[in-house]
């Protein structure tokens, strides 16, 4: 029996099941058996070079968002109107056939905008172009998922499926979960508060399932079992994603509203030029770039040549990035802006930076 029958085989089986109390440890371990399945589908071993196939697109800019989508929802539309690049767009599917990056200039920052073929449902068990747009999404900083806002709610969920089942989480945090595997002593397992969605019984079955014996667990979260085989697999990514949905010239403004008060959403109308700059704002605030500008003694800031880093970013940062020796000479550092109470005030290296805030380093 192939990979693909085994996964669809106990896909059955979790459909069958019906979900309480006495099927708990059931349904916990085929859930395991289907990661470790999907795992060894996403990463076929023994095959040179099966790996890291993919779109080969240098990354460039200060950040990466990967646009994804089923076909036709209008995904060049967007980078044809927010980039200088042109990719070809159409009304029959599969349009695009490989990744076309744009750049996208705000705030000073170069956000690279990657337009990808549309994914199709079994995109992740290698169907279409599937396995090469997945691959690109999991180098992204952030990913757009475009829908159209004329067909059925149905394709976020479809599509987010596609994506959890190759290991992308979307929007969630890493599960607050130690585990360390040991060479001996068994399995020790510990949670720091009441656990309701998992237990000691269940993480050591679907440890088992992994054929690991020895480890250390500590739950600091209340996580569900798939959470703890997520953090087993340590393969995950979890990324920032923002919903958009286009073609919002095509329906009712009560359907326009309703969409527009989902969590993480943004509705648009690329044809028509709807809503862009907020889309913008949206992916500005999404990536969490933070533009610094520095000056020197005497002279005044240089506004043309910003440094873009990331949101928590501290003096020590702003000054690798100015030069790497910098640091060893670092006396203080003034800052004007935002994240000080008196400007200018002086700083140290930890000191944490805001957007639009003027540095000046004195050496000593
Ligand atoms: N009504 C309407 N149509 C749009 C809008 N944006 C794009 N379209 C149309 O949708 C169709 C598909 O657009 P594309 O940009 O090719 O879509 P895509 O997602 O890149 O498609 P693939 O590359 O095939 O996956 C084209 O006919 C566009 O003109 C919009 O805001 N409103
Ligand atoms: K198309
Ligand atoms: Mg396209």
């Amino acid at each position: 029996m192939g990979i693909l029958e085994k996964i669809g085989e106990i896909e059955r089986e979790i459909s069958r099941t019906q979900k309480n109390k006495a099927t708990e440890y059931h349904l916990g371990l085929l859930k395991a058996k289907l990661a470790k399945y999907r795992q060894q589908l996403i990463e076929p071993t023994g095959k040179p070079g099966a790996k890291g196939e993919g779109f080969d697109v240098m990354k460039s800019g200060d950040a990466r968002v990967a646009l994804i989508g089923f076909p036709s929802v209008g995904k060049s539309t967007l980078l044809n109107t927010l980039t200088a690049t042109h990719s070809e767009s159409a009304n029959y599917e599969f349009t695009t056939l490989t990744c076309i990056p744009g750049v996208i200039e705000y705030n000073g920052a170069n956000i690279q905008l990657l337009d990808l073929p549309g994914i199709i449902e079994g995109a992740a068990a290698g169907k279409g172009r599937g396995r090469q747009v997945i691959a690109v999404a999991r180098t992204a900083d952030v990913v757009i998922m475009m829908l159209d806002a004329t067909k059925k709610e149905i394709q976020r969920e479809l599509l987010t499926k596609e994506l959890e089942s190759v290991g992308i989480r979307l929007n969630k945090q890493k599960p607050n979960i130690y585990f360390k595997q040991k060479k001996g002593g068994g399995i020790s397992f510990n949670s720091t508060l009441p656990l309701t969605k998992c237990n000691e019984k269940l993480v050591q079955m679907i440890l088992h399932e992994w054929k690991i014996f020895n480890a250390e667990v500590l739950f600091r979260e209340d996580c569900t079992s798939d959470d703890f085989v997520d953090v087993i697999l340590g393969s995950r990514v979890y990324l920032e994603c923002i919903y958009v949905y286009n073609k919002i010239d095509q329906i009712s403004i009560e359907e326009v509203d309703r969409l527009a008060r989902m969590p993480d959403t943004v509705v648009v109308s690329c044809n028509v030029k709807l809503n862009l700059d907020y889309l913008l704002e949206t992916v500005w605030e999404y990536l969490a770039l933070v533009r610094v500008y520095t000056k020197k003694r005497g002279e005044r800031p240089d506004f043309d040549g910003g440094l873009i880093l990331r949101r928590g970013c501290t003096v020590e940062h702003v000054c690798h990035l100015i030069h790497r020796t910098i640091v060893n000479t670092f006396k203080y550092a003034l800052v004007w802006g935002t994240s000080v109470k008196y400007s200018p005030q002086r700083v140290g290296l930890n000191h944490l930076m805001n957007h639009d805030d003027v540095i000046q380093i004195v050496k000593k």
